[in-house]
């Protein structure tokens, strides 16, 4: 090949690139100036919010608009989620705490199911959806997905950047979550780089390692994620860690020091009185059928949470009952009645399973049901019910479920997968929760705590979670993110 041919390939790829890079540079967004806060005015509340005054943050603005009408909120945050919003508790507790501090959020992320009602009230934060990859597209054949990712990726970099740079004023902070790592982390760099923003990132989980459990954890592009997040993740202004394990992992993998900050519940989550559990049973369609059962305790009420991914094998939950159902033929157990709630790829599969358990007679004992709740049905429900089950397997094993934190705020004892290093961090054999670690395990756990003279280990373990409940949200999130966040 001659010079002359290589210049004919190599000149309009540099063409494109320059233009690509102009139009970049032209188009960039506004930046972040210390001198330019975001503000408040009156003018932005309704009259709703006039009436709704502490959701809507009305009586906050009140209490410290200057002499001239304006509230300048000197802490602004852009949380970002490259997932569906109403699916990211964390996220959006995160949210509430800004805002209830006088700070502006705009809380970016895919708009699928309903965001928290606090949220939609108030006024000091903006949801902003990002453009979604179209679902004809979406696969989990695995070649497909190969061919389909930089597809998908590209998609994301772009309605990412529009929903960050233009959608979106630019602010003092950047709050990340991590996973997903592609191409959130980098989209992320770029545009605080840009805007002048500082970014924190709020480690979940590890992307590489949730990528691990479909490819497997020798396959290059695992290897190309754990790099990536390791380059994109690290160089940021602060970091927070569900757990202090995850901490520990995050400084020797990546020399990164991220700030522990766990999750614990949101005041809406509480245990319920007598009188509260015998109403909302008899409420919930859910549970009204059974709801006389429950309360004589002739039906035990099992609550799993849960969003239908790979890591969580509820094929051990559904084994453990058919064994369960067996024993009840001869032994004077409870019937049970398992609520599955949540959203997720892996519920239609498990719902046929489920069909042929049912149709061959193998749960004669057990109503298995699935639902989607509001936030505050969900929180009732799990405040009624007998014993939550986790089966949240960890794919990093040092990030925690968050079901089982919403379970503690409701007083309610968990039985969970615990064959995970950070499991402990989270619940105390026999004090507040029950771990196993295979199917027949589960089963031994539902035989001792629902068998006879289960009642008082059950009601002991209630006693804990009730305790554990008690460390809340607020008290966790304020020493840790409204310090770095200059809240008080
Ligand atoms: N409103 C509503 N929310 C529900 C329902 N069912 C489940 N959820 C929400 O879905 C969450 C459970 O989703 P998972 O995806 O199973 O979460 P997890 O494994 O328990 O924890 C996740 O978050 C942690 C960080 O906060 C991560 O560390 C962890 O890896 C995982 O991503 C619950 O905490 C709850 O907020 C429902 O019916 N209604």
């Amino acid at each position: 090949m001659d010079w002359l041919s290589i210049l004919e390939i190599f000149l309009p790829i540099a063409l494109v690139l320059s233009t690509a890079l102009t139009v970049f540079i032209i188009t960039l967004p506004e930046q972040y100036s210390n001198f330019k806060p975001r503000v408040i005015l009156d003018s932005d509340f309704t009259d709703v919010d006039h009436k709704d005054s502490h959701r809507s943050g009305h009586a906050y603005f009140q209490r410290h608009k200057d002499a001239d009408g304006t509230l300048r909120c000197t802490t602004s945050v852009q949380i970002v989620v490259l997932g569906d919003i109403g699916r990211s508790p964390r996220m959006q507790y995160h949210a509430l705490s800004i805002a209830g501090h006088g700070g502006k959020v705009s809380l970016v992320g895919y708009f699928d199911s309903d965001v928290h009602p606090d949220i939609k009230a108030s006024r000091f934060i903006d949801v902003v959806a990002i453009a979604r990859f179209p679902s004809a597209l979406q696969t989990d054949n695995k070649i497909l997905f190969l061919l389909l990712a930089p597809l998908k990726v590209l998609h994301q970099i772009l309605s990412l950047y529009v929903a960050l740079s233009y959608k979106t004023p630019a602010s003092k902070w950047m709050l990340v979550q991590n996973p997903p790592s592609i191409p959130t982390l980098a989209v992320a760099q770029v545009i605080c780089f840009f805007r002048k923003t500082k970014l924190v990132v709020d480690w979940h989980n590890f992307g590489y390692s949730i990528l691990a459990l479909r490819l497997g954890s020798t396959h290059p592009l695992v290897r190309l994620s754990h790099w990536y997040e390791g380059v994109f993740g690290s160089n940021a202004t602060a970091h927070f860690a569900v757990s202090n394990a995850m901490c520990k992992v995050l400084l020797s993998k990546w020399n990164i020091r991220a700030l522990p900050l766990h999750d614990r519940p949101p005041m809406h989550f509480r245990p319920l009185s007598a009188l509260q559990r015998t109403y909302f049973l008899h409420m919930l369609p859910e549970t009204s059928p059974y709801a006389s059962d429950i309360l004589a305790r002739k039906t035990r009420l099992l609550v799993s949470s849960t969003s239908w991914t790979a890591d969580e094998d509820f094929s051990l939950l559904l084994g453990a009952l058919v064994t369960y159902a067996e024993l009840s033929l001869t032994q004077p157990f409870p019937k049970i009645l398992l609520v599955i709630t949540g959203k997720g790829p892996q519920k239609a599969h498990y719902l046929s399973r489920i069909t042929h358990l049912n149709e061959t007679d193998q749960l004669p004992s057990i109503t298995i049901l699935t639902a989607w709740l509001t936030p505050s049905d969900y929180a009732s429900l799990l405040g009624s019910a007998d014993l939550g089950i986790s089966l949240h397997t960890s794919s990093s094993g040092v990030d925690l479920p968050m079901k089982v934190v919403d379970m503690f705020g409701a007083g309610l004892p968990v039985a969970g997968w615990s064959k995970f290093e950070a499991w402990g961090e989270l619940v105390r054999e026999g004090e507040n929760g029950r771990g196993f670690g295979s199917e027949k395990g589960l089963v031994k756990v539902l035989v001792e705590l629902f068998g006879k003279g289960g009642e008082v280990e059950l009601a002991k373990l209630k006693e804990g979670a009730i305790r554990e409940g008690e460390k809340r949200w607020e008290g966790e999130w304020m020493p840790v993110a409204g310090k770095l966040f200059g809240l008080t």
